[in-house]
């Protein structure tokens, strides 16, 4: 079974894909991490995200790189942003997101783009969303706890900002699968969404979705 978990920014897509992964004993992989890593390697070599061919010279990254901590700053995930929209740089890791989905057993994958361009043939299709105001709260206390010291409203400018660019870029831009069930956890606790999430898939599974 492919899971695909979509959504903006902190909507808590990660959340909800990591507990259905350990749920139904499937691998998971976190894509945002792949552009974030491309956007760490440009800042490392003081290249300019905005240039494609500096983006695209970045993606042969070192796979160590995907457990630094520094991927999860906000500065990296806005120039993730920049870089994720150059076409070249989207074509350059599709292949393996796209293996890692159809590997045996299956798998779930949480990104932008799952559902309508990774995975379209996923069996079970999320869309999670939260309002900006509530991702930003949720976004401000994660970086808090982790030492960080934006403000609330730097972090929700920072949120609009990112929204903007996923969902207005040409290439794989953030949108809702037709065929995806919305989720929208504002008012839900993490356990909730994930109760939800996992009401959703069953219901799939037994043809009722
Ligand atoms: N329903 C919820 N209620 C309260 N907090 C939540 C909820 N879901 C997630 N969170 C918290 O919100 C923050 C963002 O969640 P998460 O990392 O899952 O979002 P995301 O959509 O994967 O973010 P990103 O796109 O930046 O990777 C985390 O600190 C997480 O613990
Ligand atoms: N499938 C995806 C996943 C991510 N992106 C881009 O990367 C940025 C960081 O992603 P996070 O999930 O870690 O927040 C994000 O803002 C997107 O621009 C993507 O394009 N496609």
């Amino acid at each position: 079974m492919i899971i695909a978990v979509d959504g903006p920014a902190a909507s808590g897509k990660g959340t909800i894909a990591r507990a259905l992964a350990h749920r139904y004993r499937l691998p998971h992989l976190d894509t945002g991490l792949l552009y974030r890593a491309v956007a760490a390697t440009v800042l490392q070599h003081d290249l300019d995200p905005a240039i494609e061919a500096d983006a695209v010279a970045s993606c042969g990254f070192d796979d160590m790189l995907l457990g630094d901590p520094e991927l999860r700053t906000d500065r990296v995930g806005q120039v993730a942003s920049i870089v994720s929209a150059h076409p070249l740089v989207r074509a350059a890791l599709l292949q393996r997101q796209r293996r890692f989905a159809r590997q045996p057993g299956g798998a779930v994958l949480d990104g932008r783009d799952i559902g309508t361009v990774i995975a379209p043939e996923a069996e079970v299709k999320l869309f999670v969303k939260a309002t900006p105001t509530i991702r930003a709260r949720r976004r401000h206390a994660e970086l808090q706890a982790r030492g960080g010291t934006q403000s609330f409203d730097r972090v929700l400018a920072d949120i609009r900002a990112r929204d903007q660019r996923d969902a207005q870029r040409t290439a794989a831009p953030l949108v809702q699968a037709p065929d995806a069930v919305l989720l929208d956890t504002s008012f839900l606790s993490i356990d909730a969404a994930v109760q939800k999430a996992i009401d959703l898939v069953e219901a799939k599974r037994r043809g009722a979705a």
